[in-house]
């Protein structure tokens, strides 16, 4: 099982590296590091498992994080009715986006980071994304909101980019023109 010891953290190579796109089918092996990503998160994410085995919770991983240059992301995320949702992609590729820009209002974090990075992280406020899931479907993603913030953190992790890459450096806090504040 995945625990955050295989995390890779800011300084390891393979974070700004460029992942490769993933042949289909995937082969075993691929579709099993994708799921046991996913199982990362949901484990991370569960109070008694994250405590029994010390995991740092995550809403999303992506394949360079430990140590896989593969475009292959993982995300478990809550929507605003609650509703869980689970993602295993295989190369994931925003297709489309908004002009409008949105930003957690916290700032963002990252499992490779282990320090605070104050600051806001201006995202698209919308996406399209493209993908094959790991069971092998060619799905269309219309993502908003937090999943939006996510997908596009995590897809960064495919190209090498930190999410601190996108903080202002001059003014940290400046928000985006006429962004969207994601609590
Ligand atoms: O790459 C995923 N990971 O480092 C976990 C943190 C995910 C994440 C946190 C805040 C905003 C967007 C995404
Ligand atoms: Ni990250």
């Amino acid at each position: 099982m995945l625990t955050t010891n295989e995390i890779i953290r800011e300084g390891h190579p393979t974070l700004r590296m460029a992942a490769k796109e993933v042949d289909l089918p995937p082969t075993q092996e691929e579709k099993d590091t994708l799921n046991e990503m996913l199982q990362y998160l949901i484990n991370s994410q569960d109070p008694e498992t994250a405590m029994k085995y010390n995991l740092r919770p995550g809403v999303g991983l992506a394949a360079p994080q430990i140590n896989v240059p593969k475009r292959m992301i993982a995300v478990h995320i809550a929507d605003e009715t609650g509703k869980q949702h689970s993602y295993a992609l295989l190369n994931p590729k925003i297709v489309s986006h908004s002009v409008e820009k949105s930003y957690l209002t916290t700032g963002e974090g990252c499992l490779s980071v282990d320090r605070e990075v104050a600051g806001f992280v201006p995202r698209y406020a919308r996406v399209t994304v493209k993908a094959t899931t790991v069971q092998g479907e060619q799905v269309k993603l219309r993502l908003k909101g937090l999943v939006a913030i996510v997908f596009q953190h995590e897809i960064d992790h495919l190209n090498g980019v930190m999410f601190y890459d996108h903080i202002n450096k001059q003014d940290p806090f400046h928000i985006p023109e006429n962004a969207v504040a994601i609590e």
